[in-house]
């Protein structure tokens, strides 16, 4: 039998996973598979985990869990430079990058991808030493997204974010950003600044239209300090993923670039707390995963 190790957030998304992990285990049993469950605990450095648990056991590792479980995770595998692929079971509240690899919301469809053991590489961004493998954001809708409650997310997913967000839009504070890609540096005044592996992140599909997870590259977007009119209509473009030719965006492709900020502002990676600026960001190592 194929050995896996299923690592489970308890808590993402509804925390309905850890009803299903019978389930889980059965249907990877039927095909196979033993399967070692391993339940995650807030803040835990996998990277450790993996070195205690000798992973050369194991035929492929399991992430159940939303963005920041598959960040936690990964993370572990490249800081353990583990080769075996990753299989990913998308139940947390956006699975903003399960989504965009066609993982769909459904355990079953999630199990048959890992059972028929096709793999692929993807890239993976590197943030300060750090790992993110879909998003790095800066601006008001990390703080947002930091302080949106908990149990509220959990009771209304997204939703409670957009009202948030909608609600905040309009008091969105600027900041003053430097970026340096390739010896050319760009100057903004930004409200709101990503660098993106796929091209969906909070939510919205196409926050990088020409993202593409296996390019090698990153996908980088500011939001400009515009009007008050200008910041409607450009909300408005970014729900149909038409915002990126815009006057009040500027967007391109990098696969390193270094970020200085002149003012205080929180950042993100994941859905989690970012490191401080300055961010030296790079597209770097490629991951293997069932898909
Ligand atoms: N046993 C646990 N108890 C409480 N919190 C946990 C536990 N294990 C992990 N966490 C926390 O869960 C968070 C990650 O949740 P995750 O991103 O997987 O779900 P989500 O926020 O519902 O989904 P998404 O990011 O896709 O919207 C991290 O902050 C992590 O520290």
């Amino acid at each position: 039998m194929k050995r896996l190790l299923l690592i489970y957030n308890p808590v993402s998304g509804k925390g309905s996973f850890k009803n299903r992990i019978d389930y889980t285990i059965d249907a990877l049993q039927k095909n196979d598979f033993l399967v070692t469950p391993y339940r995650l605990s807030a803040n835990e450095n996998v990277g450790e985990l993996l070195e205690k648990l000798d992973i050369s056991n194991f035929q492929g590792i399991i992430a159940a869990g939303g963005d920041g479980t598959l960040n936690a995770v990964v993370s572990g595998i490249i800081q353990k430079k583990i080769k075996i692929p990753l299989g990913i079971i998308p139940v947390g509240t956006s699975n903003d990058f399960a989504n965009h690899l066609g993982i769909k919301r459904g355990l079953d469809k999630a199990l048959d991808k890992i059972i028929a053991g096709e793999t692929k590489y993807i890239d993976v961004g590197t943030i300060n030493n750090k790992t993110f493998i879909n998003v790095v954001s800066v601006g008001n809708l990390t703080s947002i997204a930091h302080k949106t409650n908990v149990v509220v997310k959990n009771n209304l997913g997204k939703l409670a974010y957009y009202i948030n967000v909608l609600g905040q839009y309009p008091i969105f504070k600027p900041f003053k950003l430097t970026i340096e890609v390739d010896g050319t540096q760009h100057h903004e005044d930004a409200l709101l600044f990503f660098v993106l592996n796929s091209p969906c992140a909070g939510g919205f599909k196409n926050l990088a239209p020409h993202a593409k997870v296996d390019d090698g590259k990153l996908d980088v977007l500011v939001i400009k300090n515009c009007n008050a009119f200008e910041k409607l209509s450009l909300f408005l473009k970014v729900i149909k993923g038409e915002h990126h030719s815009d006057d009040c965006a500027l967007y391109f492709q990098a696969d390193k670039l270094l970020v200085e900020c002149e003012d205080v502002v929180e950042t993100d990676m994941d859905g989690e707390k970012g490191p401080d600026f300055p961010l030296e960001i790079s597209c770097e190592t490629q991951l293997k995963i069932y898909c």
